[in-house]
């Protein structure tokens, strides 16, 4: 390995040093150079996360005789109370049925092993290394637009993973975003050349006050040399296993925009709340921007009454079913009670969300709420036809009723979605 970075002064933060509640001591103290299990060599921090270090590590394991091989280890903090959970969801995606086209399209680990330190065990997740997130791969294009035809391949391909993970693995990912779709290098030498500039040009570090190196990382990887990059869904901490059709989830799921009806309303959630998640994501990938856009009160603080009645005003109010499904589980209580944000201990999903919403009439309480927008609008960068078929698609998925939603394999048929004929 080459001599260290530059030191940086003890009073920057560095990376994680930033997050609202931190302490050194969770994170583990990783070195460039320094060999985890014997086997991975520790390279350069790519990424940090509220429970991780990520770093990008030379398997040594058979490199004498093979070319060299790379891995991501996400070196996860010795309180996280997720990891075990992840790594047991990303088993079972691996070996469900292997040989079904969705299951490229879902990141799963390599290996894993634990490294100890006296401040505690730290398990290890290994990884292929992934280029980026897809919120760092769209602002490598105009706008953050990518072209429309690379949208429709990456939207179906999602729905391929998504088809395999609902069908076959039996398993809602809950959580996604942006962040938890990361794209694979489109050429093998866009990873070694980065890494062979990480070696020339070591990270800055600095030492803190209990005396742990605290790395800076580097994660560009340089402008895309084709637009051959892969998407994979990530992240299966959140991720729930639902064995049996008649299981259901019942406790808050989702990031705050992308939730779906059901969960607000305490009404019990499956796979479908997927299919929504995904749904308004659509417009993060091709407007570049949010769906919804009054879901938080002045304050800056999520107001879910804010959220239904903009459902109301882009998909009409919900049908009578949905709401005696919502009256009928209004006084439900969790097994157990869940802490939000605010540090409000709960145990109703009306409580967490601040309801009532609808009245014994099924009114909703708060119709001056109720923006003055349509979903027709919503997405302004397609015209004609093309916006015509993706509205189709959008409302196939944006549907009150989870059961009325389609389903992942069959939105992935969808004609909007697929490659458009050339004529000779
Ligand atoms: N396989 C990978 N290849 C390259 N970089 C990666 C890989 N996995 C993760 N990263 C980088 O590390 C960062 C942190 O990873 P991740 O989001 O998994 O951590 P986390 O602790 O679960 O984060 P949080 O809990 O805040 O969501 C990612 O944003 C990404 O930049």
């Amino acid at each position: 390995m080459s001599s260290p970075g530059p030191p940086l002064p003890p009073g920057i933060l560095v990376d994680e040093e930033i997050l609202p509640v931190y302490n050194s001591k969770h994170f583990y103290p990783a070195k460039p150079g320094e060999v985890l299990a014997d086997r991975y060599q520790a390279l350069v921090k790519v990424g940090w996360g509220m429970s991780s270090t990520v770093w990008l590590a030379r398997d040594l394991k058979g490199y004498v005789e093979e070319p060299e091989s790379v891995v991501a280890l996400k070196i996860v903090n010795n309180n996280a109370s997720s990891a075990d959970h992840e790594r047991e969801v990303e088993e079972h995606i691996s070996t469900a049925d292997p040989s079904h086209r969705g299951r490229s399209l879902i990141r799963t680990l390599l290996d894993s092993f634990e490294v100890k330190c006296p401040e505690g065990h730290y398990l290890c997740l290994v990884y292929p290394p992934m280029r980026e997130s897809l919120s760092m791969y769209q602002r490598r294009f105009n706008d953050r637009k990518m072209p429309l035809p690379l949208i429709k391949t990456y939207i179906r391909a999602l729905l391929t993973g998504l088809d395999y993970l609902h069908k076959i693995c039996r398993t809602v990912h809950t959580d996604i975003k942006l962040e938890n779709i990361m794209v694979s290098f489109e050429d093998p030498t866009v990873l070694a050349d980065f890494i062979d500039s990480q070696l020339a040009k070591p990270m800055a570090f600095k030492i803190d006050s209990i005396g742990r190196p605290v790395y800076q990382s580097r994660n560009d990887f340089g402008p895309l040399k084709s637009l051959r990059s892969i998407p994979q869904l990530v992240d299966f901490g959140l991720a729930t296993r639902l064995e049996e059709d008649d299981d259901w989830g019942v406790w808050p799921i989702q990031p705050d925009h992308y939730r779906a009806p059901e969960v607000i309303l305490g009404n019990g959630w499956q796979m479908p709340a997927d299919i929504w998640n995904l749904g308004v994501l659509l417009w993060d990938m091709i407007e570049g921007k949010e769906l919804f856009l009054h879901i938080y009160d002045q304050e800056g603080r999520y107001d879910a009454k804010l959220h239904i009645a903009e459902m109301i005003a882009l998909l009409g109010p919900p049908p009578p079913e949905v709401i005696q499904r919502y009256h009928y589980m209004q006084e439900y209580s969790w097994p157990k009670p869940v802490r939000r944000e605010d540090g409000r201990i709960c145990e109703t999903a009306e409580e967490y969300f601040c309801g009532p919403f609808f009245d014994e009439k099924g009114r909703f309480l708060y119709e001056d709420l109720i923006p003055d927008r349509k979903i027709r609008d919503a997405p302004s960068s397609l015209g004609g036809e093309e916006k015509e078929s993706f509205l189709d698609l959008a409302k196939e998925m944006l549907v009150w009723h989870p059961d009325a939603r389609k389903t992942a394999g069959e939105l992935a048929g969808h004609p909007f979605l697929q490659p458009t004929q050339r004529s000779a």
